[in-house]
């Protein structure tokens, strides 16, 4: 029930391929794009999730930080990823409900991203429709942030809204999980924990996966 999806912004950039075969034993990937405007910071774009695709069956959980994502949408399907996030902060509502329908279109799943900042109920206007809704629980950007324990009840929120509305929506949360935080987002709700230095800062990172999901 419980998805780890070790985020390989913590990993050696330089041994990727290395970094990613650590984490086989998880059950997605999670790959952070970011823009330098969306956040400020510059990471991964398409040419390194079409190389991610070839050296890896992992399920590619991409995590759209940028502005405008409707403008690569179809590039980051075709380039192997097999969920797309995007935040409901980088594009007015038309933007995104047409980043969403592309999504459709390419036959990813779709998810919509919240920073700290959004209102649970932002979800409402798209949540019939999606695959996962992500709760940022750090300021997007940076890895190795503090869990921001505020974010507990956006979890409750945003879970209370999933099982009124699309029971089978998943719910991800991002930031600052660790064996210490985990317990409690689940609790809250959430399904899917997205963890960076928690996996790779660990002198063995299968045991680091096992531990998150309560093994
Ligand atoms: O989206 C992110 C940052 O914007 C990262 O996925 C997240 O911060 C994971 O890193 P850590 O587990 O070290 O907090």
């Amino acid at each position: 029930m419980i998805k780890i999806a070790p985020s390989i912004l913590s990993a050696d950039f330089a041994n990727l391929e290395r970094d990613i075969r650590r984490v086989s034993s998880a059950d997605w990937l999670h790959v952070d794009v970011m823009d330098g405007c969306f956040v400020p910071n510059l990471t991964i774009g398409v040419p390194v999730v079409q190389s991610i695709r070839k050296c890896t069956g992992m399920f590619l959980d991409v995590h759209l930080m940028i502005d405008k994502p409707v403008r690569y949408v179809e590039a980051f399907a075709q380039a192997g990823a097999d969920l797309l996030s995007v935040h409901l902060e980088a594009d007015h509502p038309t933007g995104i409900a047409e980043a969403l329908r592309r999504m459709e279109a390419c036959k990813v799943k779709k998810a919509v991203a919240l920073r700290p900042i959004t209102a649970p109920s932002a979800v409402l206007p798209y949540l019939e429709g999606l695959d996962m809704v992500l709760v940022m629980t750090v300021e997007p950007g940076f890895g190795g942030q503090a869990f921001l324990e505020h974010q507990l009840d956006t979890i409750r929120q945003v879970r209370a809204l999933i099982e009124r509305y699309n029971p089978a929506c998943r719910l991800e949360v991002d930031g600052g999980i660790s064996v210490k935080t985990a317990a409690a987002v689940v609790a809250a709700g959430a399904d899917t924990l997205v963890a960076g230095s928690a996996v790779y800062g660990a002198a063995d990172p299968a045991a680091a996966i096992a531990a998150l999901r309560g093994d």
